[in-house]
């Protein structure tokens, strides 16, 4: 049974990331020591995620942080028989010992959005939480990789960027805001539309995270589909964009996705991990600084390896309706970006 949930695991992360030959060349017999720090831990993604990680044999340490609730969680998990060794860690005095050593850290710390909401009216509370932890993983762990949930994404990567810098720790190939969730979409929407198995899906997805940010590239996705008129890539489009607020009016405020972005935080630290090992050929879609627009941070492909962010990979062809798209969603971003920048400037 556990080999069982393990590999079923392992495949749908392969499915979702790195390609299946690389990932057999490196069996978790021969992963080295990694230990992975989720603050956040004790909230609607943190959890999940928290299961997730533990399932990676990747991962052979697994800390849970958060303000409270994490000893629950963390006895939960811990006794699931996998690699990972467990410990829970509640409160600012233990976010020190939680963070030492870490070589991936993820932030799914924050509040969520309640219907009518945007992510933009998150900023508030989730800049100071975003910053204070920043601030201990510059002091606790600045080598770790940090793959950063907690919204508006737009927003807290720059802040992230800049409490960093303050602190002389910031390395852009160790910072990535986390969209795998507008992939993972864009690839399910996609699937059901063009009638193909959704498993050999793929569809980059660029921009930010956020409303007409998020720009999905059907016309690059494969398998290539000849049957979708420009309605349906325009309806694709809507949906994958406002694919958030679907589940936000659906729970009807009880919080945002947590289940789906639980796995999609999975995918991509398990892509930040084989990058770290070495496995090659990695590549996902992440928003981090970049320079193949004129806006500093972007969303695109991104190639993952020991160092973190190895290569920003470029747009490629863009149709005219994707053309429109980029050049719509840029003053957005950019007052998103420098919103987050000033936010950290000043406080
Ligand atoms: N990037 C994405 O695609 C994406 C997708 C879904 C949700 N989100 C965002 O993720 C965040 C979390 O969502 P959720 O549904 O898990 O919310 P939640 O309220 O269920 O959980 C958030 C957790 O963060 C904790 N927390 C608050 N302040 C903290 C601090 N200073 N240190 C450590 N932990 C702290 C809370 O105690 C809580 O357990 C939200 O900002 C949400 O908008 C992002
Ligand atoms: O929509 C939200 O507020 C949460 C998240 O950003 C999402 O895309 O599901």
């Amino acid at each position: 049974m556990r080999r069982f949930v393990i590999r079923s695991l392992e495949s749908a992360i392969r499915r979702g990331g790195a390609s299946a030959s690389s990932c057999r060349r490196f069996s978790s017999d021969s992963a080295p020591e990694r230990k992975v720090a989720i603050l956040g831990a004790a909230g609607g993604i943190g959890q999940p995620l928290s299961l997730l990680m533990k399932l990676n044999p990747l991962v052979s340490s697994l800390a849970l942080y958060d303000i409270a609730g994490t000893p629950g969680v963390a006895a939960d998990v811990s006794h699931i028989n996998t690699r990972a060794e467990v410990v829970g860690y509640a409160g600012d005095e233990q976010l020190g010992k939680a963070l030492e050593d870490s070589d991936v850290v993820i932030i799914p710390a924050g509040v969520p959005r309640k219907p009518g909401m945007t992510r933009d009216d998150l900023f508030n509370i989730n800049a100071g939480i975003v910053k204070s932890l920043c601030t201990a993983i510059s002091k606790y762990c600045p080598n770790a990789v940090v793959t950063m949930i907690s919204n508006p994404v737009n927003s807290t990567v720059p802040i992230a960027s800049e409490v960093f810098k303050k602190a002389g720790t910031y390395d852009e190939r160790k910072l990535f805001g986390v969209t795998t969730l507008d992939v993972v979409r864009a690839k399910t929407f996609y699937a059901g539309k063009a009638k193909v198995p959704v498993a050999g899906v793929n569809v980059p997805v660029v921009g930010g995270h956020a409303g007409i940010t998020i720009l999905p590239l059907f016309s690059q996705a494969t398998p290539a589909s000849n049957d979708l008129s420009d309605d349906d890539i325009e309806a694709l489009t809507k949906r994958t964009q406002d694919g958030g607020t679907e589940v936000v009016e659906a729970k009807a405020g009880k919080g945002s996705a947590t289940l789906s972005m639980a796995y999609a935080g999975a995918i991509f630290a398990d892509a930040c991990l084989k990058g770290l090992n070495g496995v090659p050929d990695i590549v996902e879609c992440s928003f981090v600084q970049s320079s193949i627009t004129e806006l500093p941070f972007f969303a695109s492909k991104v190639r993952l390896g020991k160092n973190g962010l190895e290569e920003v990979l470029g747009l490629g062809p863009l149709s005219d309706y994707e053309k429109e798209g980029l050049e719509k969603l840029k003053p957005e971003l950019k007052a998103s970006i420098e919103k987050g920048i000033k936010f950290a400037q000043e406080n």
